[in-house]
């Protein structure tokens, strides 16, 4: 039976957080590669061998260039890859406190996708592949193998419908042909929260919450800057095997207390909730549940 309630786990402070986050993210990277996510007839595990991924560390480390052509794996996992889509945002602190601590990261059999883009440069601040790079990728310690890398083609960032089209296309070369399935199947999404109510970039009450045709869709009026955006559309989230909401601080309680204790309200996090109900949890700091009236449950590390 599923329920609507998604599962909460609270940590006192961020370092609880990061390293929970951490276990949760290998837990479903060790179930993915053994081949016990399900829906991997969708596509969510086998290689996705003819993208032309960026290896994020391929320009300055030559030796590694071999995993981005390889879909393949060594062979243990079956040739399953690992398919998580990242946030951008307060996300990617905590991954770079918890991630870069774990010695039990299958990096090379990681293919990265994004939840979303804002359209800026790669150099910018508020790219978030940019932020991904510079505060993840980059350092991975230079003895583990490389993930592959599906970032937005940053030629592409001046006109949000081009990039979205190119981006469904990286996902439908990624994932499996779209006429032959209908979603695309994430392992893993993480996703932020905003105080404004947001997620990837689906923003309150925009006309996008309803798309339901596209994979990824534009946004070119985003009610927070950068306007011009990319983002995955509710469908895709929704059918990802899991979905997981990284939120923390104070300034984070008032949106989440709408969230979970007014679900009418349509804020787009609810709308997860509700839709990818049974697949949701929530890892949050005290902070941003404070005056947050919702059961919350004891996070057991999987990993061991
Ligand atoms: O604009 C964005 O914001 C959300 C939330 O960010 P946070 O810093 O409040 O966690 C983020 O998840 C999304 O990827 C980003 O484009």
């Amino acid at each position: 039976m599923t329920t609507t309630v998604p599962a909460i786990y609270a940590f006192p402070e961020f370092s609880g957080v990061a390293a929970a986050v951490a276990d949760h993210v290998v837990a479903a990277q060790n179930a993915a590669l053994s081949g016990n996510s399900k829906g991997s007839s969708s596509g969510s595990s086998t290689g996705g061998g003819s993208n032309t991924p960026t290896n994020s560390h391929s320009r300055t480390h030559s030796t590694n260039t071999s995993h981005s052509r390889n879909g393949g794996g060594d062979g243990s996992s079956g040739g399953r890859r690992f398919k998580i889509g990242l946030s951008g945002g307060s996300l990617i602190a905590v991954l770079n406190e918890g991630l870069l601590a774990r010695n039990d990261v299958l990096w090379d059999k990681w293919d990265i996708y994004f939840a979303d883009e804002r359209l800026v440069p790669f150099s910018d601040p508020e790219s978030n592949y940019g932020l991904v790079k510079r505060h993840l990728l980059d350092l991975i310690p230079e003895d583990k193998p490389r993930p592959r890398v599906f970032h937005v083609d940053e030629s592409l960032i001046d006109d949000a419908q081009e990039a979205a089209d190119a981006y469904e296309k990286t996902l439908i070369r990624g994932f499996a042909a779209k006429d032959s399935v209908k979603l695309p199947m994430f392992d893993l999404l993480l996703l932020g929260c905003a105080p404004d109510g947001h997620t990837c970039s689906l923003f309150p009450h925009h006309p996008l919450l309803r798309e339901n045709l596209a994979w990824v869709a534009p946004i070119e009026d985003a009610p927070k800057a950068p306007a011009r955006r990319i983002t995955l559309t509710l469908p895709v989230i929704c059918h990802s095997h899991r979905v997981t909401f990284v939120v923390e601080g104070q300034v984070k309680a008032p949106i989440i207390k709408t969230i979970m204790e007014r679900p009418e309200k349509g804020s787009p996090c609810s709308l997860v909730n509700e839709g990818a109900a049974g697949k949701v949890s929530w890892f949050v700091d005290d902070e941003a549940l404070t005056g947050v009236f919702v059961t919350k449950k004891e996070y057991k590390m999987q990993v061991k």
